[in-house]
């Protein structure tokens, strides 16, 4: 049974620290316009009000692609722009707090968060329910050089604490037609069948090591230099894209 993912899978492109705006948009149109299923707002020394109108127009263009929109550490900006979800690392405030206060703005975002190199972070993160986790650095990230490393046996680790997590959710009961209380929750099943999050990989990740991150069981692989330090970003993101495509 393959369990759907609540976010999406494949090349989750992250926008480099630019400080020329114009040059920024032209580059996400290109990754937008390649297909990019996933770009993720990062801008560290943006002022909020400069951040609003810029992630703003960047939304609007993720929105005419198709490209699900994700805003860094901080989901006050995210709600303000319409993104689609957030992402949280360790210092970018509580899950819980964040899940509350977009529930008190009556919108959704779909979050993500950090797990750096700890399988416990993913065993939490599954417990919260979040939508997907990020195992990172997995090779050397020259955006951040020094990111703990993450191996690439995490990711198999995390899948077997998914399956764990998901299998009392599982009709095995559904077996036995004289408890109507299983067949109930088996109907439940299938009207709200089981999602699991997505499992993602960061962290100096190229067209020439992507592979070894898709293969050891990342769903998604998110990247900075490996897409936007490129000559073409437009035939990248294809190319990146291409290595999902190919993945069974
Ligand atoms: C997809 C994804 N994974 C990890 C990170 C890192 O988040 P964090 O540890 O909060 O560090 P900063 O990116 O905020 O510097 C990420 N942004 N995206
Ligand atoms: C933002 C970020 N977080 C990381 C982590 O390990 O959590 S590595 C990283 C930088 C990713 O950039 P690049 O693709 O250029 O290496
Ligand atoms: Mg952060």
């Amino acid at each position: 049974m393959t369990i759907a993912t609540r976010f999406p899978t494949g090349l989750y492109g992250i926008t480099p620290d630019w400080s020329d705006f114009d040059r920024l948009y032209h580059a996400i149109e290109q990754a937008c316009a390649a297909g990019l299923p996933i770009l993720q707002w990062r801008r560290k020394h943006t002022p909020f009000e400069l951040a609003c109108e810029q992630a703003r127009r960047v939304a609007l263009c993720c929105q005419h692609h198709g490209t699900l929109f994700v805003v860094n550490d901080d989901w006050r900006l995210a709600l303000e722009v319409g993104a689609d979800a957030v992402h949280l690392g360790r210092d970018d405030g509580d899950i819980q707090e964040a899940k509350a206060d977009i529930a008190a703005a009556s919108k959704h975002l779909l979050i993500g968060v950090s797990c750096y190199n700890q399988i416990e972070l993913a065993q939490q993160a599954i417990a919260n329910e979040v939508d997907y986790f990020a195992f990172g650095a997995v090779f050397p990230s020259t955006v951040k050089p020094d990111a703990v490393h993450a191996p690439l046996h995490l990711f198999e680790e995390a899948k077997q604490l998914l399956t764990a997590s998901l299998s009392p959710q599982l009709p095995n009961s559904m077996l036995n037609a004289s408890d109507t209380t299983a067949t109930v929750d088996s109907l439940d099943m299938i009207l709200t069948p089981p999602t699991r999050p997505t499992i993602v990989g960061i962290g100096g990740i190229t067209l020439s090591n992507a592979k070894q991150v898709i293969d050891a069981g990342a769903d998604s692989i998110a990247v900075i230099s490996g897409l936007f330090e490129t000559a073409d970003i437009y035939q990248t993101c294809k190319d990146f894209m291409t290595l999902f495509a190919t993945k069974h």
